[in-house]
């Protein structure tokens, strides 16, 4: 089990300084959507040059325009693009394309989607490196989280690793690390907490002994 950093709220100077606290502990840094429409792929780029052992994500979610965009994610230097559920199909296979074509990695955020088992057998199928199920900021303030979905994925992907994102904070990983995803995402769940490192470390020692 991997654990992904979300960076969403912060500029440049910010993501580095947060990156610096807690990067022996994560194994990919998310440029989160927020952070990529504000500073473009240049952050994807810096992130990059500053911590080259640390794997990138570039939060696309890309809907259309799939194998250009993987493209220039890859060309700042991202290791893993994302794009939604809810695309084409062909937008979908462009992207995995592309990627494979760059050496990269790409992982199918399914925020969004209805038909989740029907959809997820489909992408898997088109060779997805990561289907992720996501309780975005909106569902998160109604109390949903994703716990029954990744089990839902669990249950019908074959080939491509499972992620879960959401609201995951130090009290409840404990119940994701039971559910044995591939990778875990945790933004505010660090990145609001006081002692940063601190959050991190435990986060990752869990993990560690959940596997
Ligand atoms: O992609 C995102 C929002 O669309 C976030 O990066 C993801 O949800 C993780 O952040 P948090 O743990 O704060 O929910």
């Amino acid at each position: 089990m991997e654990l992904q950093l979300a960076l969403d709220l912060v500029n440049i100077p910010e993501a580095k300084k947060l990156v610096k606290e807690v990067e022996e502990y994560v194994d990919i840094v998310e440029i989160g959507t927020p952070v990529i429409i504000n500073e473009g792929l240049r952050a994807v780029k810096e992130i990059k040059q500053e911590f080259p052992h640390l794997k990138v994500l570039a939060d696309l979610k890309i809907m259309d325009a799939a194998a250009y965009e993987v493209m220039k994610a890859s060309e700042a230097g991202a290791d893993i693009i994302t794009i939604l559920g809810v695309a084409e199909d062909l937008s979908i296979k462009g992207a995995v394309e592309e990627a494979k074509k760059q050496g990269k990695k790409i992982l199918v955020d399914m925020i969004g989607v209805k038909n989740l088992e029907e959809r997820a057998k489909e992408v898997d199928e088109f060779g997805v490196d990561y289907i992720c199920v996501h309780t975005g900021y909106d569902l998160q303030a109604v109390g949903k989280n994703s716990l029954e979905d990744l089990a839902t994925i669990k249950r019908v992907v074959k080939n491509a690793k499972t992620a879960i994102a959401g609201g995951i904070k130090l009290n409840t990983l404990p119940e994701v690390i039971k559910a044995k995803p591939d990778l875990i995402i945790v933004g505010g769940g660090i990145t609001n907490q006081e002692d940063k490192r601190a959050v991190a470390a435990e986060m990752k020692k869990m993990i560690q002994q959940g596997e």
